[in-house]
């Protein structure tokens, strides 16, 4: 059982201490963190430019954690499918690098610092997007995983079989109502098809970007999903997606640019690779150790979900589970 959360600062004192954790002890302890973020839960704005995603109930929260031994924990609406919109961008881009690293040519490496859907830095770059996890990037990536067949059935394809839920699946509501207000990134595609970083027709990458943007999925299953990253590259089977190096780098990216202009600040909170979606979700790296992934769909004003940051924060603060 757990006796030490009056403690001061980590609970579980140094990583060292907290890798002899017991199953019991992270359940309690992510118990523990939903009581702790019960009044922001509910604060902020549900996305609302996808109107299907406007009529979520804002009062919801889950969180789940995946350790790299299989081991499932969690609390709240942890096993509740939601909207995993931008957080499917890291899948693309590991599956896109699994097969060699020509993408890099096509997309930066940097944070933004500007809105995920802004266009204003593509024009003085020449149509190469900052970085794989703003909209411009991912619109990319999927055209670049496009050159192997339909990069969202192969998303769909790699994240049932690593969650083990072959019933994942696209939301046809979700799917229907961001097609129908997809002008913010119909432009974006364009306008790098106008600079040659486009090898499809932009309806085609349009159409399975926002199918695997719509993918809906629950914490555990996002965890579970993820826990390639947090093995070094090692999947669920025991195969390898990605080299050492790969892994490291797509939690390196996730890290500056996986919040997007809110990158910063959710270092400086949270201390861990991450990636958010405005479904409200929020998958986290400990490397070596877990994935976390958390979900409320009250969001702040850079698309990041608000309860969801304050539990990530508990989360590192509790454990001593950072990478600093
Ligand atoms: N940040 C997000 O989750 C954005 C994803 C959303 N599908 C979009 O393209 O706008």
């Amino acid at each position: 059982m757990v006796t030490s959360f009056d403690l001061t600062g980590p609970v579980f004192g140094t990583p060292g201490a907290a890798s002899k954790l017991r199953a019991v002890d992270l359940a309690a302890l992510l118990d523990r963190i939903a009581g702790d973020v019960a009044p922001e839960v509910g604060r902020g704005a549900v996305a609302d430019y996808i109107p299907a995603l406007a009529r979520i109930e804002p009062r919801t929260f889950g969180m789940a954690v995946a350790e790299v031994d299989g081991s499932l924990h969690g609390t709240g609406d942890w096993r509740r499918p939601f909207s995993v919109q931008s957080m499917s961008k890291v899948f693309t881009l590991a599956l896109v690098l699994s097969r060699g690293d020509s993408v890099w040519t096509r997309v930066g490496r940097e944070p933004s610092g500007d809105p995920f859907n802004s266009l204003v830095q593509l024009e003085h770059e020449d149509g190469i997007p900052r970085n794989p996890f703003i909209n411009a990037g991912a619109l990319v990536v999927t055209d670049e995983l496009a050159r192997h067949g339909d990069a969202a059935g192969a998303l769909l394809a790699f994240l049932r079989e690593e969650s083990g839920r072959p019933d994942i699946d696209v939301d046809p509501e979700v799917a229907a109502s961001e097609a129908g207000h997809a002008d913010r990134n119909r432009a974006l595609s364009y306008f790098m098809a106008s600079y040659g970083n486009m090898r499809h027709p932009v309806p085609s990458v349009l159409d399975q970007y926002v199918r695997q943007c719509s993918i809906a999925m629950s914490c555990a299953d996002v965890a579970r999903s993820a826990l390639f990253l947090a093995r070094h590259g090692i999947r669920n089977d025991g195969t390898r997606l990605l080299d050492l190096s790969a892994a490291k780098r797509i939690n390196a990216v996730m890290l500056t640019c996986g919040t997007y202009d809110a990158a910063g600040e959710f270092a400086y909170r949270v201390g861990l690779p991450g990636k958010s979606g405005v479904g409200g979700g929020i998958l986290a790296i400990v490397p070596g150790r877990c994935a976390v992934c958390v979900w409320s769909p009250g969001l702040d004003a850079r698309g990041n979900s608000v309860a969801g940051v304050s539990a990530l924060d508990r989360f590192t603060t509790l454990t001593g589970w950072s990478i600093f």
